[in-house]
């Protein structure tokens, strides 16, 4: 399972993080990427943590004010980015924008949509990998895998209907080791959350409880 822990705009220490994601990693054979603010890319990167960016903008180099470049991104340490997340919501012309961005960064690729019918959508522009995340369950540490498995099966199944070469991971709500598991039972190959350890009192700890199964 690829785990993809999301520190939004959380007041947590990202080196930190980054340094236990790096060495739980480690431990049990499992990849665990960290996406922190763009400000701080690079210091997490030089943890050796698996870094991801939270978006790329849809734009090459030129005017674009208060972008993020792909090429910025991943000069300073990402090797993949989210696009489209429930908290940054594109257009589906700019994910296909920030896609053909991400390709000439060489970054990895992560398109959220809130349910199948989106997934679908995303997964028709080939990224290397779609998240279903339910909007109103992100944050409430109510795992979808629980609340909504239905929609983590409909969307592995849309997915697959479209690309079967696309993985297919959910979010919302997933913070312990059960709540992974059961995301894998639903047939995703990959967990995003973020509040369960980006909030957690002890985030090395969050991050062994959250890979247990898989050691
Ligand atoms: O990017 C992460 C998701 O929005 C899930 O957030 P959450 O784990 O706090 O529910």
């Amino acid at each position: 399972m690829f785990v993809l822990v999301n520190l939004k705009a959380y007041p947590c220490d990202p080196v930190a993080v980054a340094e236990a994601a790096a060495d739980v990693a480690a431990e049990t054979d499992t990849t665990i990427a960290v996406a922190p603010q763009a400000a701080d890319l690079a210091a997490v990167a030089e943890t050796g943590a698996t870094t991801y960016a939270q978006d790329v903008s849809p734009v090459e180099h030129g005017s674009h004010t208060g972008s993020t470049l792909a090429e910025r991104a991943a000069a300073n340490g990402a090797t993949g980015t989210l696009l489209n997340h429930s908290e940054c919501r594109r257009k589906l012309a700019d994910i296909d924008a920030g896609l053909d961005a991400a390709e000439r960064a060489d970054l990895d690729t992560v398109v959220c949509a809130n349910n199948p019918e989106q997934i679908a959508a995303a997964a028709a522009l080939g990224p290397d990998a779609v998240a279903v995340e339910p909007p109103e369950l992100i944050g409430t540490g109510t795992p979808v895998s629980q609340a909504d498995p239905d929609i983590v099966e409909d969307a592995v199944a849309a997915a697959e209907a479209v690309d079967p070469s696309v993985d297919v991971y959910c979010g919302a709500g997933i913070s312990t080791g059960d709540d992974l598991e059961a995301a894998g039972d639903l047939g995703a190959t990959g967990v995003l959350l973020a509040s369960g350890v980006a909030k957690a009192d002890d985030p090395r700890a969050a991050l062994e409880d959250l890979v247990a199964p898989l050691a």
